[in-house]
């Protein structure tokens, strides 16, 4: 099957509340994969980040300050990073509750090879129609799950994921096999099992095999561009229309 590619540009309007999709799964089952597909099957590749309508936010940035003794523990591999209480969902729904509300909002930058975010480097994200935010446990948090418009998870198998994750950690991450695996064995195989993997009884769409997925990725991008187009009787979709009334929405969508 060939895959659809939209080449009309999403317009933007002033004030609107954007379209919020969370997309979770476990570490590497591609979810940030899943989010550049949808960004380029949208239109989005090339477009200058102030003018971007679709933008992709990570949880990863949201990563809490380390005291000096967990940067020692996290450094040896011994600190969970899969735990809940490892993210500052505060500022998780601050940053989101500000997002819908059509506001600019800047984003740490976090650092994974040292663990910790970069000292006064933020980057901003400018008012777009549809955000999507991904994480291993961006629905874990009934307040922050509750923001969004659209849930996907992606269901990638556990072989898989580990597979793609030992050499991403030691090519990008600064790892090295040995802290890779103990760090996996001893925290995110059983913490994606405790918090992540029961999370996926809130999603809307579960995508098998993630990115590989085309199928399950089109129809993803039909339905947002539909909504966003006032093209699907939907709540969401009168939202936005309603939004998007003012507008000269010329947008061609080709087939
Ligand atoms: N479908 C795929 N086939 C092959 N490699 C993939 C696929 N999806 C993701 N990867 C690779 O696996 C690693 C993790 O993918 P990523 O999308 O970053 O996962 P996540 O955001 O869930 O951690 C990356 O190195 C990425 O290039
Ligand atoms: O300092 C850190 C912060 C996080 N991690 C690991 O990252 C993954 C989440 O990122 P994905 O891109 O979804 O894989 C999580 O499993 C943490 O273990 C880290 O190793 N170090």
């Amino acid at each position: 099957m060939s895959s659809t590619r939209f080449n009309g540009k999403i317009s933007s309007i002033e004030g609107k509340t954007p379209f919020l999709i969370g997309v979770a799964g476990g570490t590497a089952s591609g979810k940030s994969t899943v989010c550049a597909r949808i960004m380029e099957k949208l239109g989005q590749v090339d477009v200058d980040h102030t003018e971007r309508k679709v933008v992709t936010i990570s949880q990863d940035s949201f990563y809490r300050e380390l005291t000096p003794a967990e940067k020692i523990k996290a450094l040896k591999g011994q600190y969970n990073f899969d735990h809940p209480d490892a993210f500052n969902d505060e500022l998780i729904y601050k940053t989101l509750q500000d997002i819908l509300a059509g506001k600019k909002v800047n984003i740490p930058v976090y650092d994974f090879r040292t663990n910790s975010r970069v000292e006064n480097e933020n980057y901003t994200i400018y008012p777009a129609d549809v955000v999507l935010f991904e994480g291993i446990l961006v629905f874990y948090f009934p307040e922050i799950r509750n923001l969004f418009h659209m849930k996907l998870f992606v269901d990638t198998d556990s072989d898989t994921r580990l597979a793609r994750r030992v050499p991403r950690d030691i090519n990008e991450r600064g790892r090295d096999l040995e802290q890779v695996l103990n760090q996996y064995m001893n925290f995110v195989k059983p913490a994606f099992e405790e918090f992540c993997l029961p999370t996926k009884k809130h999603a809307d769409v579960i995508i098998p095999r993630g990115a590989d997925n085309t199928v399950a990725i089109d129809l993803i991008v039909h339905h947002i561009w539909d909504i966003l187009h006032g093209t699907h009787d939907s709540h969401m979709s009168k939202l936005h229309l309603s939004k998007r009334r003012d507008s000269s929405c010329s947008d061609t969508l080709s087939r």
